[in-house]
């Protein structure tokens, strides 16, 4: 049973599982009713649950006798499409109103209620007599933000934001990403990684600690929305190249979400951070008086293992096996092991190894129109064999062997690794990590990078070991030796483990090297020259390509669908673009470009049978692009 309370929420009889249902069902409703759809069929995707709803709700609500909440049909995107014809009269019921309303970040609008909606919402004398557009409040963010001259008051004011009005910091984000990109993610949310328990104020995401092993299930139920379809998870051992962060590695969800949404359109109630909090071995941390984590060393062993697993088995069970679960920032050995574990059964992907791998091909493809050859004429050096070194080695040597028909084993020989202990040859490979062993080539000992950049010649170095300034002048010197126009990948993040900065790739290459980084650098003049680096950064791909696996229903991340989403980002790399060096697009069109990422991921998706949502629609990109979320307020009858 339903009833409405003063201040206009909606309050069960019954408990748990139940009762939420229902109430999201009715806010679901409500929204859809009031606001009309938002784009290309999500107007028309919850027939049934409004019909449920209203059986549910007539019987006790007065409906229609007040007046509705609009939040946005995405609230309910993705349940059922197929009910577009049967659309039912319109009905309406407030869901929250007065200064409830003012409090829920989701409906909040701030000075942007209309005078209307104040009377109709029990608004009158909440909020000043000025009623502003949003627009009008982006201009006024936009000037305050830019007051602060430290990063990380910039974050701060931004997770204000979103804690009070999600719409309005999504179309904040939107309309200035290349400028606020750098805020809510590399490199700044870094830093606020580090400081997350001096600026915690509210939970952004869940905590799943040890403490909650044998009740993971009944955690999940406690978040307050029920369709999620991303989740981003990390255990905080190995966040960005800043080491183990405990806890407090929630900011990298939190951070990846709020790109999905920005960046990929998918809607904030699907997303969902959560954080497995297992101990860190940071000794500062542990010491820190504000450390918001267990304090203890980190489980390992099985130990570790089953929490984890009780996690993978317990979202299966509660979002269905549709639901994306991104790994971000595991530590070496746990990332290869779950993504190889779970890879046949859920439905995963992990953005440090198979994001950036794609992200990185598809910089080098676009390299390759600059420099010439194809990437079977090159030959690559990595710094750095972990999760990112490995992956994106991996997907070179696979795009090779699609492209050449060679076997694999002979493309793998082409990319060369080094570790801390020298280059990776097979005469280490007793004492190698898995993960590492196919990258163990025959040849003598070579100690060092620079060393191996002399004897192996390569016409590509990327970097991803997590540790910056290792692109000395002598590495990019020696480079430019033998390479008219090298290309160089400084991929570690953030900025202080950065391989080298953009001005130095561009200085002591003479402005030849073709530089990107993982994290932002500004343009860098050379000789009266202005060169632009692009920054390979995994926010390219895994918007576009979460929103393609939603869109298509997949229930598995296939390697194919990797390549698909690299081949999609690589297209959108212009002339213009290359001619002045940058093999990326712009981050200010990253909404176009996640939709052909989306719809390449997609129709991957269809061709190899993992796609679940049919029949296919017939124009995957119109179809990804009327699903992305619009950060656009709705108007409130
Ligand atoms: O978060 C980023 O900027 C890229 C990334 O996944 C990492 O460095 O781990
Ligand atoms: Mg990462």
């Amino acid at each position: 049973m339903l009833s409405l309370n003063r201040s206009g929420f909606l309050r069960g009889g019954g408990t748990g599982d139940k009762w939420r249902s229902q109430r999201r069902r009715a806010a679901a409703a409500v929204v859809r009713c009031c606001s009309g759809g938002e784009g290309n069929g999500r107007g028309f995707s919850i027939e049934s649950t409004m019909k449920e709803m209203k059986a549910d709700a007539a019987s006790v609500l007065d409906l229609g006798s007040k007046s509705a909440v609009g939040g946005g049909v995405e609230d309910v995107y993705g349940e059922d499409r197929a009910t577009e014809d049967q659309l039912i009269t319109p009905w309406s019921v407030s869901v929250a109103s007065g200064y409830s309303l003012l409090r829920d970040p989701h409906y909040n609008k701030g000075l942007a209620f209309s005078q209307k909606e104040r009377d109709s919402h029990y608004l009158r004398g909440l909020l000043p007599p000025a009623s502003t557009s949003q627009e009008l409040q982006i201009k006024k963010l936009m000037h305050n933000l830019r007051q602060y001259e430290v990063p990380l008051q910039r974050y701060v004011a931004m997770m204000d934001l979103q804690e009070r009005n999600e719409r309005l910091f999504y179309k904040l984000l939107v309309d200035h990403v290349e400028e606020l990109l750098p805020i809510v993610y590399t490199p700044t949310v870094g830093e606020a990684c580090q400081k997350y328990g001096c600026i915690f104020r509210r939970p952004q995401g869940l905590y799943i600690s040890l403490k909650e092993k044998g009740k993971i299930l009944e955690v999940l139920k406690n978040w307050p929305e029920r369709s999620i379809q991303v989740i981003v998870v990390t255990d905080g051992e190995r966040i960005l190249g800043l080491g183990d962060l405990g806890c407090q590695g929630m900011g990298i969800p939190v951070g990846k979400l709020s790109l999905y949404t920005a960046l990929g359109g998918i809607r904030p109630s699907a997303c969902l951070p959560i954080t497995i909090d297992v101990g860190t071995n940071n000794e500062q941390l542990l010491k820190d008086e504000f450390y918001i984590g267990l304090r203890q060393k980190r489980a390992t062993g099985q130990e570790y293992k089953e929490l984890l697993h009780e996690f993978m088995y317990a979202v299966k069970q509660n979002y269905g096996e549709k639901v994306l679960i991104q790994f971000e920032d595991f530590a070496n050995h746990n990332a290869f092991e779950l993504l190889a574990k779970y890879r046949t059964t859920h439905l995963v992907f992990n953005d440090d190894i198979q994001g950036t791998a794609s992200v990185a091909l598809a910089g080098v493809v676009a390299a390759l129109k600059l420099v010439g050859g194809t990437l079977a004429e090159h030959t690559f050096l990595f710094l750095g064999a972990g999760e990112a070194g490995t992956g994106i080695a991996e997907l070179i040597a696979l795009e090779m062997a699609k492209q050449t028909k060679a076997p694999l084993e002979e493309t793998r020989k082409k990319i060369w690794l080094v570790d801390s202990k020298g280059l990776i040859i097979s005469s280490r490979v007793g004492s190698l990590q898995n993960f590492k062993r196919p990258w163990a080539h025959e040849h003598e000992h070579v100690d060092n990078l620079l060393d191996a950049i002399k004897i192996i010649k390569p016409t590509i170095l990327i970097g991803s070991s997590g540790v910056g300034k290792t692109f000395t002048k002598e590495v990019v010197e020696a480079m430019t030796s033998f390479s008219e126009r090298p290309i160089i990948l400084a991929l570690s993040n953030p900025t202080s483990q950065s391989e080298c900065t953009a001005e130095e790739a561009y200085t002591w290459s003479k402005g030849r090297a073709i530089f990107a980084s993982g994290s932002p650098f500004e343009p860098v003049e050379h000789n009266g020259k202005l060169f632009v680096p692009g920054q390979a950064n995994n926010a390219y791909i895994f918007p576009g390509f979460g929103l393609g696996l939603v869109i298509s229903g997949a229930i598995r991340v296939h390697d194919d669908m990797l390549l698909a989403a690299s081949e999609a980002l690589a297209q959108q790399v212009t002339p213009e673009n290359l001619s002045k060096g940058l093999i990326y697009p712009p981050f200010k069109h990253i909404r176009k470009i996640s939709a052909e990422i989306a719809a390449n991921v997609a129709a991957k998706a269809y061709e190899l049978g993992l796609a679940t949502r049919l029949p296919r629609p017939p124009d995957l990109l119109k179809y990804a692009e009327s699903c992305m979320y619009s950060p656009l307020y709705r108007s409130y009858r």
